[in-house]
């Protein structure tokens, strides 16, 4: 691949690599990245996380060139509705990330988080980020937790009933348990709503949540479901009320989950695409940041000027040119 030294408008490349800092450790994660790639249609991104194999990364690739191809449906609204989201972090930082988001009315909130050695985080710990959440949000805002299926039923069931206390009334939890058998039971065993986020998205079979009653909500995402129109499909067939996030894009992959959001029918809840805020630089000059808790609908493209501050390194770009040439021979041949 070539990463031209120039303005990408003078040059117009098909294909850069981005890289940013992240502003709190997220994930696991310090560093972000992806690919930006230019089409007809405009930019788009494929950019999934680097343990994710080629074969998973298939759907991300397919929400790429719909994005450069053809572009979305049209919206059926002109701003969406954001929550802030709190990593797994100290109270302060908790505090200080709700208090500077630009106005969100709902935080979600990480827990279960585990360290190295596959120690989970304590629940105090958990109950001192919320009481520091709930602090900064008022008594108006709704709280949300991610758990991202790092509970044992177990401790899902002992730990729910003292995070909803702690957090003044929990909206609902995402993915508590990594099963769907186990949601199902939280499900039926607490007072607090269910998410379904990896046992949609990482599923063979979404619809496996729907037959077990596993989920009160599910959560949809552009990138690691096939695209926009994939996720509408999805949205349809389920018939549970959605929520649209992000997988910690640029501003280039937010927009494609925000023509999502901007799309559906109904969309009761906020939509956890407030991610650019988690990144130290973005690839275009004015990201996808609420205002007032809302994120207005637009397309923005990469700038010469914020890409000075967020290329990747020559190495990490020719990394993903491979990655992006490996998953669309995957793709090609097993569509033939
Ligand atoms: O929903 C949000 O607020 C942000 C998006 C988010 O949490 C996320 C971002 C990247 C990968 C996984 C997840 C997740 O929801 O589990
Ligand atoms: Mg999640």
């Amino acid at each position: 691949m070539t990463v031209p030294p120039t303005s990408p408008s003078s040059r117009t490349p098909r294909l850069v690599a981005w890289s940013t800092p992240l502003r709190t450790r997220f994930r696991g994660l310090d560093v972000r990245d992806g690919l930006l790639v230019r089409g007809e249609a405009g930019w788009a991104e494929f950019s999934p996380f680097w343990e994710y194999d080629d074969a998973e990364s298939g759907a991300w690739l397919r929400a790429a060139r719909e994005a450069a191809d053809l572009g979305w449906p049209a919206p059926v609204r002109a701003s969406v509705p954001v929550n802030v989201t709190v990593p797994a972090t100290d109270p302060r930082r908790a505090h200080d990330i709700v208090t500077s988001s630009d106005g969100c009315r709902t935080a979600k909130v990480k827990v279960a988080q585990r360290d190295a050695a596959g120690v989970v985080e304590s629940v105090d710990r958990e109950i001192a980020r919320l009481e520091a959440v709930r602090d900064a949000l008022g008594p108006g805002g709704r709280i949300r937790l991610d758990a991202n299926g790092g509970w044992e039923l177990d401790e899902a069931l002992r730990r729910l009933p003292l995070l909803d206390r702690a957090a003044g009334g929990l909206e609902y939890v995402e993915q508590p348990c990594a099963s769907v058998a186990d949601l199902a039971t939280v499900r039926r065993a607490t007072s607090v709503l269910v998410a379904a986020d990896e046992s949609i998205r990482r599923a063979e079979d979404p619809f496996e949540v729907l037959r077990a009653e596993a989920a009160d909500v599910v959560v949809l995402k552009v990138q690691p479901l096939g695209g926009v129109r994939a996720c509408l499909d999805l949205a349809e067939r389920v018939g549970l009320p959605v929520v649209v996030s992000s997988a910690l894009e640029s501003s280039v992959g937010l927009a494609a989950g925000l023509a999502l959001a901007a799309a559906l029918p109904e969309l009761p809840f906020a939509c956890g695409l407030a991610t650019s805020q988690l990144l130290a630089h973005d690839v275009v000059d004015e990201p996808l940041l609420p205002v007032g808790g809302e994120i207005a609908v637009r397309r923005p493209e990469p700038s010469a000027a914020a890409l000075a501050l967020a290329r990747a390194e020559p190495a990490t770009a020719e990394r993903w040119a491979e990655r992006y040439r490996r998953v669309g021979a995957l793709l090609d041949g097993a569509a033939a």
